[in-house]
């Protein structure tokens, strides 16, 4: 669970302050997708970039599983970004010389032991999730092999690696065609409520959002609930299935919280 309670956050502007995060409050609670979309310079960045712990508000307070991170030091910080939150960048970032599988495992490393015993359990747990994204048969594929859709998908399973109970998504399909982009969603929607992960999803496509449990809309860094994204109709497009999409949705639908390998970290 996260809760932002009026946080604000200004950057330096000349001699005065750019308020870019203004007073906001959201809670999302586990296996929930909260959806912000808002124009472009409204503060979405800079909103997931205080909810990833990345940047301290200039003041309200950031607190994820009942941590107020306002009273963490600079380490303690790290430590819970570490264990508890996950990142899906805008562009995937992953590492070319590594494969998908690898790609995960690393993830695990940074902050695991390092016995055999927890190596194996990180292996399988990465295995698990590149079945739940749909992609264990390109377990041993690098970037450069595997479509724009497919590093997305990767990008999403080395995000829920660590076991995070905080999952933040930038803008997951700006780089991809509407129906790969509609396939990451459906993964980020479905694995969130599967892995009962509090997703929070940043997508300037408002057809993006229409299957998070709830919108907001950024405006001058003011976050505005809008329920009527949650009340259109679906449209016909929705519901279709492209052999990507059909693939991914059902190999996630196969997976459990319970039924995925843990990786074993020393919480
Ligand atoms: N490091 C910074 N220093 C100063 N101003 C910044 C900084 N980062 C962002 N801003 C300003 O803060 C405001 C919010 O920016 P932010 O990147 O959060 O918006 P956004 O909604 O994510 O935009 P986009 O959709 O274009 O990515 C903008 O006016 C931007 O110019």
């Amino acid at each position: 669970m996260i809760r932002l309670d009026k946080v604000t956050l200004t950057y330096p502007d000349g001699d005065r302050r750019l308020v870019a995060v203004d007073h906001a409050i959201l809670t999302i609670e586990h296996g929930k997708v909260l959806g912000v979309t808002g124009p472009s310079g409204s503060g979405k960045s800079s909103l997931l970039a205080l909810a990833a712990l990345l940047i301290r508000p200039d003041s309200g307070r950031v607190v994820i599983d009942n941590v107020d991170t306002s009273t963490l030091d600079g380490d303690a910080l790290a430590a819970l970004r570490r264990d508890r939150v996950g990142i899906v960048f805008q562009q995937p970032n992953l590492l070319p010389a590594l494969t998908a599988r690898e790609q995960l495992v690393v993830m695990g490393e940074l902050s695991g032991p390092s016995s055999r015993a927890h190596r194996a359990a990180r292996r399988r747990r990465a295995d698990a999730l590149l079945d739940a994204v749909g992609l264990l048969g390109q377990a041993d594929r690098r970037p450069a092999e595997l479509s724009g859709g497919q590093r997305q998908r990767v990008n999403l399973a080395r995000a829920l690696m660590n076991e995070p109970s905080l999952l933040l998504v930038d803008e997951p399909t700006s780089a991809l065609d509407r129906e790969r982009g509609a396939a990451v969603v459906d993964l980020v929607v479905r694995l969130t409520h599967q892995l009962d992960v509090a997703t929070l999803l940043v997508s300037h496509e408002q057809s993006d959002l229409d299957r998070a449990d709830a919108v907001h809309t950024m405006v001058d860094g003011r976050l505005r609930d809008d329920r009527s994204l949650l009340s259109r109709p679906r449209r016909e497009e929705d519901a279709c299935t492209t052999d990507e999409r059909a693939h991914a949705s059902s190999a996630a639908g196969s997976t459990t919280h319970r039924a995925l390998p843990r990786a074993e970290r020393s919480r």
